[in-house]
């Protein structure tokens, strides 16, 4: 089993999008697609090995070696902060990490003028380092989903949280008022495996890199 080569892969949004990304180099993981309560999936012939994990617990799983390999979006990087090896941005579950606030409140807001303010968010992390650089004061509240609920009942008067269609936030009278950063899903290795199983691990990131 050592010369396996173990991947985890986030249940959730970029799941389909990861098992056709490693699909075109032909590792075949489309049992990960079936609506099963496995966790762990084998392919002898190709000794690889692949499990199914919450998007945030794919960094931890690398970082102590029990997947050799794995996806995951930035925010989840930036927010975590582990030692992992980063090689390849595969492009692909893009979106923005934005603060926003209620549209009636943006109307005549500066963000420029902030000194203290608070935020709730599921990136504590992220929003503490993003405000103590511009040396604004900010009180995080640590929300798990439906962030943009917040401010509707008086929570915080602004968030953190994902972008991608607007949707959510036009839903909910809430607009973007400034950008954290731009977000997509990365490819991450363990140190370790990266040197002890080189020759395979290398041939799986230069053969991803021609289709991202
Ligand atoms: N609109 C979006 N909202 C949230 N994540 C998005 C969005 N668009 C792309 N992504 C990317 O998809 C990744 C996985 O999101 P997903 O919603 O599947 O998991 P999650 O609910 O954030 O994680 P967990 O299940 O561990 O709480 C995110 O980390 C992000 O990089
Ligand atoms: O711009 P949009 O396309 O509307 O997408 C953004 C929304 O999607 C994510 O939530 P998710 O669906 O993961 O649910 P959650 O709030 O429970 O985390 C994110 O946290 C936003 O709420």
């Amino acid at each position: 089993m050592t010369d396996y080569i173990t991947i985890a892969i986030p249940k959730g949004r970029i799941l389909e999008d990861s098992v056709a990304l490693f699909g075109k180099i032909g590792i075949h993981c489309d049992e990960l697609l079936s609506n099963t309560r496995k966790l762990i999936f084998e392919n002898h012939e190709q000794r690889m090995r692949y499990m199914i994990v919450r998007a945030t617990d794919v960094p931890t799983y690398v970082e102590y070696g029990c997947a050799d390999l794995g996806i995951v979006g930035k925010d989840t990087l930036m927010e975590q902060e582990k030692d992992l090896y980063e090689p390849l941005d595969l492009k692909f579950g893009y979106c923005r990490m934005m603060v926003a606030e209620p549209a009636g409140l943006a109307l005549d807001d500066d963000p420029s003028s902030w000194t203290n303010i608070r935020i709730a968010t599921k990136y504590p992390n992220v929003t503490e380092k993003y405000f103590a650089r511009k040396g604004v004061q900010v009180e995080i509240i640590k929300l798990y989903g439906s962030i943009e609920l917040a401010p509707l009942v008086g929570l915080s008067e602004r968030i953190v949280d994902l972008v991608s269609t607007g949707e959510t936030l036009r839903q909910n009278g809430l607009v973007e008022v400034e950008t954290i950063a731009e977000i997509t899903t990365r490819l991450i290795v363990n140190r370790a495996s990266l040197k002890t199983k080189h020759p395979r691990i290398t041939g799986i990131i230069e053969g991803l890199e021609k289709h991202v």
